[in-house]
């Protein structure tokens, strides 16, 4: 049974559709990234996916229906909202001892383990703590329940670098495992590449690809051709094209890099290239910065 499957998920808000009858077959022990720009629809689909708004279409998550079970469905599930906040008179002793209280599978030592790690005194109080140092905080508690899926939206907002890689390594070394599933939302897509397994595309509220990264790898392929194969490229039908210091670079879907190595040079396109390449790159050119 998958994790989370959706069929046809719908959402409109007066007259805007945020999500435009999406389809999604997320197994067990995957690390899923969704990927999308400003306004895409993610915050949407995650909501859905928790139960925290009702939706059009069917949704199963760990076989509920969030909407309708939501109580059963928050046993299983932890995540972060891209506005989570918490209250800056709590005190991060009180906060361990909150969560301690109200989640039976909170292990708070795991929690402290990970406070360890930084800078946070545990008599401080949230309002004293730097941005960065209140995610830092979210973080801990979240990664210390002991959930089968973990969504996370724009977790590492407001994280410096250093802490950015750590969170992730840490979430894939002391979070993750075969019984669990990952569900992360990010702008910062470099960062979060190396540790996903899956990758979904979604724009205006659809989903414009969904593969594991294996297919991606498989699939995609770069290449810059020498002045004198540009046409023959061309002929092989690139899935998008763009230019770099008015040289063309073209992405192919299914081109065997045999056939490809001989016309120039090619190399696997990052997530973020692929990102930008397949959502239309006029979208993220600044004025004047057209090739
Ligand atoms: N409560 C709401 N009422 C009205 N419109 C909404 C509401 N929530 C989202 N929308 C609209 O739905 C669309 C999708 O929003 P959503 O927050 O899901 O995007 P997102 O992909 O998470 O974007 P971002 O990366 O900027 O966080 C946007 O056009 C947004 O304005």
């Amino acid at each position: 049974m998958n994790c989370i499957e959706a069929t046809g998920l719908r959402k409109q808000y007066g007259k805007k559709i945020a999500v435009d009858g999406i389809d999604l077959g997320i197994g067990t022990g995957r690390i899923v990234g969704l990927i999308g720009p400003n306004g895409a629809g993610k915050t949407t689909t995650l909501d859905a996916i928790l139960g925290l708004i009702p939706f059009e279409g069917s949704l199963k998550v760990m076989g509920c229906d969030p909407w309708r079970e939501r109580e059963r469905l928050m046993r299983e599930v932890s995540f972060i909202a891209d506005v989570a906040v918490l209250p800056r008179w709590l005190k991060v002793r009180n906060a361990l001892d909150y969560v301690q209280g109200v989640h039976p599978r909170f292990d708070r030592s795991k929690a402290e383990r990970f406070l360890a790690r930084t800078d946070i005194p545990m008599k401080a109080k949230v309002g004293q703590l730097s941005k960065g140092m209140v995610a830092q905080l979210h973080l801990a508690l979240v990664m210390a329940i002991d959930a089968r899926l973990l969504v996370l939206d724009e977790p590492t907002l407001g994280l410096d670098i250093l802490y950015r890689r750590a969170f992730y390594t840490s979430l894939l070394n002391d979070y993750f495992d075969q019984e669990r599933t990952i569900l992360v939302t990010t702008h910062q897509v470099e960062e979060v590449q190396d540790i996903l397994t899956d990758v979904i595309f979604i724009d205006h509220g659809r989903i414009i690809l969904s593969a594991t990264m294996d297919d991606i790898e498989a699939r995609y392929v770069e290449l810059m051709p020498r002045l004198e194969t540009v046409d023959a490229a061309r002929k092989l039908g690139p899935v998008t094209e763009y230019a770099v210091f008015g040289r063309p670079v073209m992405l192919f879907d299914g081109v065997a890099r045999g056939h490809l190595a001989p016309m120039g040079e090619i190399r696997r396109p990052g997530i973020a290239d692929l990102f930008v390449m397949m959502m239309g790159r006029d979208r993220y050119e600044a004025p004047g910065e057209a090739a």
